[in-house]
């Protein structure tokens, strides 16, 4: 029987990578675009994420929470959050907004009070890091304690070296190697 984790990479593989040429977040150009939040969002693959990533950040410990900024990072966390009670492993979920709101309570972080809770940020594709560095500090400043980024795929660009400088680990389930796809 194949893995969960054999089963997502099929997915990704078939479904969820484009080839051509496109901007990335950072600016960068790239031919290829793995567009993760068609799967997310499918019914096929997110319990699919949930368990592969409830397996990559299973042995941190004391951790309450997952999320990340908002969007690509949510459909991942509410598969984790949903999966995990699936597994009697809990945790809730939050959303980092890009900015925070600018009427009701203002906040950033939605969701649960973090003040002085373990929380792991999540990401769909990390390529420089640079979103889930955005999510830190808007989780630093309601007092929450990020014990780890966590993210599905992982692009090979310099997301690693960025998170784990500025003093977080860093892990993420799947690499471009899994992908077939060569690093730019
Ligand atoms: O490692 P980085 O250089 O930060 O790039 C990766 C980010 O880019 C994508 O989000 P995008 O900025 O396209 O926004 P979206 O999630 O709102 O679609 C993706 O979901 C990651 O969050
Ligand atoms: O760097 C990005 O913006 C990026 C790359 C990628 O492959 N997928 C994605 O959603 N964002």
């Amino acid at each position: 029987m194949t893995t969960a984790r054999e089963q997502l990479i099929d997915l990704i593989t078939s479904e969820a990578v484009f080839h051509g040429d496109f901007t990335l977040t950072s600016g960068k150009k790239a031919t290829y675009y793995i567009d993760l939040r068609k799967l997310s969002l499918d019914h096929r693959a997110a319990p699919l994420i949930g368990q592969v990533m409830l397996d990559l950040i299973a042995d941190v410990d004391g951790v309450v929470a997952v999320g990340g900024l908002t969007m690509g990072a949510d459909p991942i966390a509410s598969a984790i959050m949903h999966q995990g009670v699936a597994r009697g492993e809990v945790y809730d979920s939050f959303v980092v907004r890009k900015a925070p709101k600018d009427h009701g309570r203002g906040r950033q972080v939605e969701g649960p009070d973090l003040e002085g809770k373990r929380v792991i940020v999540v990401e769909d594709t990390s390529t420089t890091g640079g979103s889930p560095l955005q999510a830190i500090e808007a989780l630093e400043k309601v007092g929450a304690i990020v014990a780890a980024v966590a993210v599905v795929v992982d692009r090979q660009a310099p997301a690693r070296e960025r998170i784990e400088a500025a003093g977080y680990e860093y892990r993420y389930a799947i690499g471009l190697e899994d992908l077939g796809l060569l690093p730019q």
